[in-house]
């Protein structure tokens, strides 16, 4: 099934990972020497035993998104790859489907797989040969195959791998042992163990000339198709090629157990919530505040950008917007839910909800010794009905009241007191707190 994005400007951020410093349409880091045709097979097509789930692992979400959203999405956002083939089992054809729906990927076209992991690589490679239907994919010089379980992958590792597979016919990601690996007696006592400083983990993604590992499994045994867990080996017994091995980062780990379901969610929220952009308004308090809290988030390892107005000049508006998961809106007026709105508006026009949940915390930062208490509370706990609004397109709003002081000492505390809990809001990411009023 082909499909096609909803939206045809997808930002090149990713919750997988940030965009690289130069990534643009036109800068990106493979464009310049990638100049033959690559696609991907994607094989999620097991059923994940070792996860001890009821879903397949590949279907486990983290923040409302499934874990194969975040694989496919690290494939879309490279320019030079020009199909994603993904391989499921039949039952989970409507299920993948709906998932690209949602999340709008684009690139992508989906195969039944088979009762083994060969089986199903198999399937997908065998989109590109002849087979005389009307919606034949091109067939490319380059394939790459990494496990749909493998949610971390980078432009910059994929084009080693692909620029090696071109050169050497086949190419594959390396790790270091973690383990030693030994070899076991019937009766499991120590046979021997290995080298370690010999060995490595084959991890992927892995990289073939097409026509090399097409006609590597066009030979292979039915005992391979089985048993086997190598593609790199396939190459070499069946087209008689010595793979190019490069070390990967240390990120291409499988999500196996359920262990690496947690490590996964961790990395994705680390990665939702490096940078964040300020909205002051054009208040010189509001302006000032931003400028304090942009030296303590910094400080704690953040990028951020300050904007002084959210309506007005969209241009510049709209690109910091577009640029950054978390969003903090400082306001003075309770009256602000004008551009509060603006914000949330400018955020839905973006892809940005839909690759992951957009943080906006509303400050209102109270200058007034006078207002009422409860005035101040009944005009800002509206939020609340705001925050719900907002959630359905999966923009997470939370209020932050903070009260002005001349006292140097509390004001500096209370600053610390804010950027603990706007950090904190910004990592956890947490649905059922949105439209929450925090006081500080
Ligand atoms: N018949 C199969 C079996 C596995 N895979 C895919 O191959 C990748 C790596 O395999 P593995 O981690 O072993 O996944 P499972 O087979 O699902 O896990 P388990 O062995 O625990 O059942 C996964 O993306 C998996 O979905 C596949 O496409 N078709
Ligand atoms: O063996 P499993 O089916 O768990 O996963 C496949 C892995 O073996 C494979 O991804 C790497 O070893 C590289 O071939």
């Amino acid at each position: 099934m082909e499909t096609s994005s909803k939206r045809a400007n997808r930002p090149a951020e990713s919750p997988g990972f940030p965009p690289c410093e130069a990534e643009s349409s036109d800068s990106c880091l493979g464009r310049e020497r990638i100049d033959f045709p690559v696609a991907v097979v994607l094989p999620a097509g097991g059923s994940g035993e070792r996860m001890g789930l009821p879903i397949p692992k590949q279907f486990c979400t983290f923040l409302d998104r499934p874990l194969i959203s975040y694989t496919i999405q690290a494939f879309e956002r490279v320019p030079w790859i020009e199909n994603i083939i993904v391989v499921v089992a039949a039952e989970h054809l409507d299920l993948l489907k709906s998932i690209i729906h949602k999340h709008c990927h684009k690139k992508t076209k989906l195969v039944a797989g088979g009762p083994t992991r060969h089986r199903s690589i198999f399937n997908g490679l065998q989109v590109f040969v002849e087979n005389g239907c009307d919606s034949q994919l091109p067939r490319p010089e380059v394939v790459i195959i990494h496990d749909a379980v493998r949610p971390f992958v980078e432009e910059e590792f994929l084009l080693k791998i692909a620029t090696a597979a071109k050169q050497n016919g086949a190419a594959g990601a390396i790790r270091p042992l973690v383990s030693t690996v030994i070899a076991t007696t019937p009766e499991s006592y120590l046979d021997h163990s290995l080298d370690r400083a010999r060995y490595r983990a084959s991890e992927m993604p892995q990289g073939f000339l097409f026509d090399t590992i097409y006609q590597a499994y066009q030979q292979c045994s039915d005992y391979d198709f089985e048993y086997g867990t190598e593609c790199l080996h396939l190459v070499l017994q069946y087209s008689g090629i010595n793979a190019k091995l490069i070390e990967g980062p240390s990120s291409l780990w499988k999500v196996t157990y359920k262990r690496d379901l947690f490590a996964a969610e961790s990395i994705i929220k680390e990665n939702l919530s490096q940078k964040a952009c300020v909205i002051t308004g054009v208040h010189e308090e509001a302006i000032h505040l931003g400028h304090c809290l942009e030296k303590i988030l910094v400080a704690g390892g953040m990028k951020v950008d300050i904007i002084s107005t959210s309506c007005g000049d969209d241009g510049s508006f709209a690109k910091n917007v577009s640029e950054s998961y978390n969003l903090i809106h400082i306001t003075v007026s309770t009256a602000c839910f004008p551009e509060i709105k603006h914000t949330v508006e400018t955020v839905r026009k973006t892809d940005l909800p839909v690759l992951g949940p957009v943080v906006l915390i509303v400050v209102h930062l109270n200058l007034s010794e006078c207002t009422s208490f409860s005035k101040r509370m009944d005009e800002l706990v509206t939020i609340r009905g705001f925050a719900k609004e907002a959630k359905q397109w999966n923009i997470l709003v939370y209020g932050l009241l903070l009260n002005y002081t001349k006292d140097k000492q509390k004001w500096n505390e209370a600053l610390e007191s804010f950027s603990c809990v706007a950090g904190t809001l910004i990592k956890d990411r947490k649905a059922a707190l949105t439209g929450q009023l925090f006081v500080v």
